[in-house]
C-alpha cells in the first residue's frame, strides 16, 4: 500500500502541507528542526492513532494555531491511501479543549473519519500499515519490557482490528479491576466478598488476555521464521536469533485461546492473596516480555552493542515482513534518521529492502553526503525548511 498524498493543518510546525508522494522512495531532507519527522509522525498518528514521541496529543496542534471563530485551533492530519481493494481517505482531527472561560486546557479530542464518514478512533487503526525505523529502536532490545509489548501490540494491532478492541478492552478491565484491588489492599472494602465480586473481572480479564496471548504467540512464532534468518545476515554470524514469549506465568503455550484463557484464570486464582496485598493484577499479557537469544545468550542483557543494533533492526524489519506476508501488501516504511546510525553492512540490508517493488518508504536525513550518487539518482528528494517541503 501506499499514501499518495498528505495534507497537514497546523499541526506541529506546519501552517499547511499539500505534498504529492510517489509510491517509491522519497527522502526528506534538511536542517534539524526543519519538519522532517514531523511528516513521519503524522502518518504513523494516521495508522496508530499514537504519536512516535512522548508526548500529549494536544502537543501535535501548532503552538501559534488560532483556530476559527469560536472553534478552539486543531491539528488536522488527512491521508490519500492507496492499497489493493482500493482508495481510502484517513482523516484525524486533534482539537484543544477550552473551560468554560473559553481558556486552552491540558486536553484534546480526537476526530476521525474514514472515506469523509465519521468513525471511532480504534477503527482507523490498520486501515493504513507503517513501520517505523528510527535509531532509538535500540530501546527494544536493552529498555523496559513495555517497549517490547508495544512493538507486539502495535504490529498486530494494524493487522487484526480485533486485537486492537481486545487490547482496549483488556487494559479497561485491568484498571477496573487494579482499583477494586487496591481498595482491599487499603482496606477501604470488606474482604469477605473478594472472590465473588471478582468473579466478572476475571473472566472478562481471562477471556481478553486468552486471545492476546494466542495471536501474540502466533505472532513471535511467524516472527522467528522471519527474524532469524534476518539477524544472520545483518550481523553476518553464522548462529540464528530466537526470539522467545515470557509469558508472566508458567503457560502451556500450544493451546488456542480459550486454553490459555483457563490457564490465566488459575494463576489468578493461585495469585489471589498476593494481588490483594500487592493491590495490583499481577499476572496477564500486561505483564509479559519478550526475550532474545543468540546461542543461548540474553542480548538483551549481554549482548554487545553492536548485536544489539543488530537485533533492533532484524525485529523492525520481521514486523515489515509479517505485515507484507500476512496482509498481502507491504506497509510503508518510516526511517526517520535512521540510515546515518548505522554501518555499512546494515545499511546495505535496510537499503534493499526498501528498494524492493511495490515499497514504499519515505526516509529522513540532515545529510545527503551519506547516500551514494546512484541511490541519489533513483529516489524522489524533497527539500524541508521551516515546516515547508520544496522539489530539489
Ligand atoms: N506543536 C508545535 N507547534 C509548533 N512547532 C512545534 C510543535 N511541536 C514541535 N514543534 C517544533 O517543530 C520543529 C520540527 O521538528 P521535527 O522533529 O519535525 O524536525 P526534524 O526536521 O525532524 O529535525 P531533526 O533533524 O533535528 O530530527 C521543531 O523545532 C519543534 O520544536
Amino acid at each position: 500500500m501506499d499514501v499518495s498524498h498528505l495534507t497537514l493543518r497546523d499541526f506541529r510546525n506546519y501552517q499547511r502541507l499539500e505534498l504529492g508522494l510517489t509510491p517509491a522512495i522519497t527522502l526528506l531532507y534538511g536542517p534539524n528542526a526543519a519538519g522532517k519527522t514531523s511528516i513521519l509522525e503524522a502518518l504513523f498518528f494516521l495508522a496508530t492513532t499514537r504519536s512516535t514521541r512522548v508526548s500529549a496529543d494536544r502537543d501535535l496542534v501548532r503552538w501559534d494555531a488560532l483556530g476559527e471563530a469560536g472553534v478552539p485551533p486543531f491539528a488536522r492530519m488527512l491521508a490519500e491511501v492507496q492499497r489493493k481493494s482500493g482508495p481510502l481517505r484517513l482523516e484525524v482531527l486533534v482539537q484543544r479543549r477550552t473551560d468554560e472561560d473559553g481558556q486552552l486546557t491540558a486536553a484534546s479530542s480526537k476526530l476521525v473519519r474514514i472515506d469523509r464518514r465519521p468513525a471511532r478512533a480504534i477503527d482507523l487503526v490498520g486501515q493504513l500499515r507503517v513501520v517505523l525505523f528510527t535509531p532509538a529502536d535500540l530501546v527494544l532490545v536493552d529498555g523496559p519490557p513495555n517497549e517490547r509489548r508495544r512493538y507486539l501490540d502495535i504490529t498486530l494491532s494494524q493487522l487484526d482490528p480485533h486485537y486492537v478492541r481486545t487490547l482496549a478492552h483488556y487494559q479497561k478491565i485491568a484498571q477496573q479491576r487494579n482499583s477494586l484491588l487496591r481498595a482491599w489492599r487499603e482496606r477501604r472494602r470488606p474482604l469477605r466478598a473478594v472472590d465473588d465480586e471478582l468473579a466478572y473481572w476475571d473472566q472478562e480479564l481471562t477471556a481478553a488476555g486468552g486471545y492476546l496471548l494466542a495471536e501474540r504467540l502466533r505472532a513471535v512464532h511467524e516472527l522467528n521464521a522471519l527474524v532469524g534468518p534476518l539477524y544472520q545476515q545483518i550481523s553476518g554470524g553464522s548462529a540464528p536469533l530466537l526470539v522467545a514469549y515470557q509469558p508472566s506465568l508458567e503457560l502451556e503455550t500450544n493451546q488456542n485461546a480459550g486454553g490459555l484463557a483457563n490457564q490465566l484464570a488459575a494463576g489468578l486464582r493461585a495469585a489471589r492473596r498476593d494481588e490483594v496485598a500487592r493491590g495490583q493484577t499481577l499476572l496477564g499479557p500486561h505483564r509479559d516480555d519478550l526475550v532474545f537469544r543468540v546461542d543461548g545468550v540474553n542480548l538483551g542483557r549481554y549482548g554487545s552493542r553492536g548485536q544489539q543494533r543488530s537485533v533492533a533492526l532484524a525485529l523492525k524489519l520481521g514486523e515489515a515482513e509479517l505485515m507484507r506476508q500476512r496482509a498481502g501488501d507491504a506497509p510503508v516504511l518510516l526511517l526517520d534518521d535512521m540510515l546515518s546510525e548505522l554501518d555499512a553492512q546494515r545499511r546495505a540490508h535496510l537499503l534493499e529492502t526498501i528498494r524492493r517493488p511495490n515499497q514504499q518508504t519515505l526516509l529522513t536525513a540532515t545529510d545527503l553526503g551519506i547516500f551514494g550518487a546512484e541511490f541519489l539518482a533513483n529516489i524522489t528528494r524533497l527539500r524541508v525548511e521551516e515546516g515547508r517541503v520544496y522539489p530539489s
